[in-house]
């Protein structure tokens, strides 16, 4: 039930608002104050959806009320109510925050179109959150291990700079999620986050898969179209397995890293782009440097800061916790109850000879939970996980 808060001191204002809003909406709980400073003191005992604030009153007039309101809860819209002879304070409102204002005597359908876009509003922003937390826990970074806490110190220092990053370490470090977090916490996150997988993607078509191609350009290329780094204008490309990139989509990538600009595949008209460039990989690009496969200006553009991801097998105080994580979330995936996992079984897990890929770690959760019974004993890791002591 949407709770209302109406601020004014004219009583008879006040009854014919709320008049109005419970005969279009029974299901309004409304709430009235008869002055500035009653109205900050309900806002800060109660939850409000929506406050009306009448902007000349005695005590504490509209435009405190409203940057109260902004101090306390930004996202908690304030519709203000003006009174002749005010009307330029109302607009003077709008740009402090306000989320819009209506004159007295209010007219009908201005004020419920207002408060029910207003609601709406708060609504959207509600959702908007639940889902922001939810893609924050999908890419959640498990774990309390000082190099974990390493990286995620490094991933706040760099995030809100500009600054190239490149994410080394083997296969299911984690490097997708440091990558994600470094987009995430930096102001192009309103922006996209495009991802490459330059393995996955045959060498005759990286190039045109990063910066698009026109008609004709090769056989199959029966449209223009856009690649990766038009897509990613604003925000961030995140080019995984670089080390695995052709040597001429290198230098295509040195060029759109020195001059922000790109060339479609068969064209030779520029492209401004304004893309951070995150790039990640599991080889020593050094060696591969010294067996010229990969481009050593490239390497030096795109390593300004490294950020090196260790194999689990050297954070193992990470493991007790990406247990609990993963059973939490098979259990989740399941809909069933999360099953627990015996100290003794946890202990034996933290000592096994892992590959240091955490998929594995995954995996055998996994099995544990489907063979196991409700509590996972260490007798279920020896027999499931064949335990190699290290
Ligand atoms: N610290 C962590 N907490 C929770 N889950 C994690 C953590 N690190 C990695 N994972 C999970 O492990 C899997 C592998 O991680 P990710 O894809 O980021 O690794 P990667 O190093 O990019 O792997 P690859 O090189 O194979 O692409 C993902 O499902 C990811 O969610």
């Amino acid at each position: 039930m949407p709770r209302l808060l109406i601020i004014e001191d004219e009583d008879a204002i006040r009854r014919v608002l709320k008049k109005i809003l419970l005969d279009e909406e029974h299901n309004y709980d409304i709430d009235e104050a008869e002055d500035g400073l009653k109205g900050v003191d309900l806002i800060k005992k109660n939850n409000y959806d929506l406050v009306l604030c009448d902007i000349k009153m005695p005590k504490m007039d509209g435009l405190e009320v409203l940057s109260v309101c902004q101090k306390l809860n930004p996202e908690l819209p304030v519709i203000m109510i003006s009174g002749h002879g005010d009307l330029e304070t109302a607009v003077e409102t709008m740009r402090m925050g306000a989320f819009d204002y209506i004159s007295k005597p209010p007219d009908l359908n201005r004020l419920l179109n207002t408060v029910r876009i207003a609601l709406d509003h708060t609504q959207l922003a509600l959702e908007n959150k639940q889902l922001k937390k939810k893609v924050s826990r999908q890419f959640e970074m498990v774990g309390k291990s000082e190099e974990l806490g390493r990286i995620k110190s490094m991933i706040d220092k760099v995030a809100p700079t500009e600054a190239r990053v490149l994410i080394t370490g083997q296969n299911g470090t984690g490097k997708e999620l440091v990558a994600h977090w470094l987009h995430e916490k930096s102001e192009r996150n309103k922006g996209p986050f495009i991802e490459v997988n330059c393995a996955a993607i045959p060498s005759e078509l990286i190039e045109s898969e990063l910066f698009g191609h026109v008609k004709g350009a090769f056989t199959s290329a029966n449209k223009d179209r856009a690649g990766k780094f038009e897509a990613a204008n604003g925000g961030t490309i995140f080019l995984d397995e670089i080390g695995d990139m052709s040597l001429s989509a290198q230098a295509k990538v040195l060029r759109a890293l020195q001059e922000n600009r790109v060339q479609r595949v068969g064209s030779d008209k520029d492209i401004k782009v304004d893309v951070r460039v995150i790039a990640a990989t599991n080889k020593d690009l050094k060696e591969e440097i010294s067996e010229k496969r990969f481009r050593e200006d490239l390497y030096h553009r795109l390593a300004v800061i490294i950020i090196h991801v260790p194999s689990l097998k050297d954070r193992r105080a990470d493991i007790p916790e990406l247990i609990q994580h993963f059973t939490e979330k098979i259990a989740k995936e399941q809909g069933t109850k999360p099953k627990v996992f015996d100290p003794e079984a946890i202990s034996l897990m933290e000592k096994h000879n892992w590959t240091g890929n955490i998929r594995e770690l995954r995996n055998v959760v996994e099995r544990l939970i489907i063979l196991g019974d409700h509590k996972i004993t260490k007798e279920d890791v020896k027999t499931f996980v064949q335990i190699k002591r290290t």
